[in-house]
């Protein structure tokens, strides 16, 4: 997870500089928290929102009143966009306020939330590696490992799971430009696992689809729409064009959390904007590294929308769905969606 809070502190692992440098961070403020969010020094759709939820939980402890805490909830929320966790995460502890005592549960539901997420992950992991035989070459995009989540993680996961089983699997890793959260974070999670992989440039997949040599593509998601179209990071949707073109199943792997039953569809999911250095360089443990003319005009989505049509299974916590199972509402509320407050 990369994420503690001892005595009283929050720590996390700043995954901006990972591999090449593990830095750990004291955050004990709520901006210092959206900071640590917005420069991905704690990403992952699951587990942005545990830390924001753990920050508000040791605000709470540290005595901050009622206002305050409200405030920080909207704060927390607002930081990154996309991914529905943190949001949901947020009114799971606004829920959790309107309690006698309120502050003793508002710590609860935070504690509830990392907790059930390991879980979650399991459960997953489970699930999805039912679907791998022996021997597949699994393509995969950005991190969806322990990195992104307070377990096993969610596609990394399932792929982790796999490789327990002795499958026999093997992983191409898109490195996932621009931020490299494949070459950086899951290439550095599957070699600490001991799992096959082999570190590929993002243009490089669709050619790899075309000889033959993916069996089948797992990536992560941020937001789920009722109808079962997927935010996930940029790139995802070619990937899933590609794998359609060539008849390759693709599955997106996520717990309920991911699911936002508020959406209908994937047209509706606010995409995230990010920093034009972003694109125009390399910023990391060797400093920022600028190749393109600095003032070349960039586009940065830090995400893009896979639809339905493109999607072969939904590898959830509740189990694994397929487009027969979404059409008939698996992934409303009630279904694979639970409800966020039970
Ligand atoms: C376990 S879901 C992780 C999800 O989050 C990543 O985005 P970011 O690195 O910007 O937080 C990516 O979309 C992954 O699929």
């Amino acid at each position: 997870m990369g994420l503690a809070v001892i005595d009283g502190q929050l720590e996390l692992l700043d995954q901006s500089q990972l591999p090449q440098v593990e830095r750990w961070l004291a955050i004990d403020t709520i901006p210092a928290m959206v900071e640590a969010i917005q420069a991905l020094r704690v990403r992952g759709a699951p587990l942005i929102a545990i830390a924001a939820a753990l920050m508000i939980a040791v605000r709470a402890e540290a005595g901050d009143d009622r206002e305050t805490l409200l405030d920080a909830i909207e704060t927390l929320r607002a930081a990154r966009p996309t991914a529905v966790n943190l949001s949901n995460a947020m009114d799971v502890l606004r829920q959790s306020m309107a309690a006698t005592d309120w502050r003793a549960a508002l710590v609860e539901a935070a504690d509830d939330l990392a907790d059930g997420d390991v879980a979650l992950c399991e459960a997953i992991g489970d699930h999805g590696a039912a679907l791998i035989a022996p021997g597949e070459r699994i393509l995969t995009h950005c991190n969806t490992g322990g990195l992104a989540t307070a377990g096993i993680g969610t596609a990394l996961g399932v792929l982790r799971r796999a490789h327990e089983q002795d499958k026999g699997i093997a992983v191409w890793v898109d490195e996932t430009r621009p931020l490299l959260q494949g070459g950086r974070l899951t290439a550095w999670e599957l070699g600490a696992l001991g799992v096959p992989y082999t570190l590929i440039t993002d243009n490089m997949a669709a050619a790899l689809m075309a000889r033959g040599q993916v069996d089948r593509v797992i990536v992560g998601a941020d937001r789920i729409a009722v109808n079962g179209d997927a935010a996930n990071k940029i790139g995802t949707y070619g990937l899933a064009v590609a794998a359609h073109y060539h008849g390759i199943p693709f599955a997106v792997a996520a717990p309920y959390t991911t699911l936002d039953p508020a959406c209908a569809s994937g047209d509706l999911i606010e995409i995230e904007q990010r920093a034009a250095a972003e694109v125009r360089g390399v910023a990391g443990a060797a400093g920022d590294l600028c190749w393109a003319p600095a003032d070349a005009p960039v586009a940065n989505p830090a995400f893009d929308v896979t639809p339905a049509a493109l999607i072969t299974h939904w590898i959830m916590d509740a189990g694994v769905f397929d487009r027969a199972d979404v059409a008939n509402g698996a992934l409303a509320t009630g279904g694979a969606a639970k409800s966020l407050f039970q």
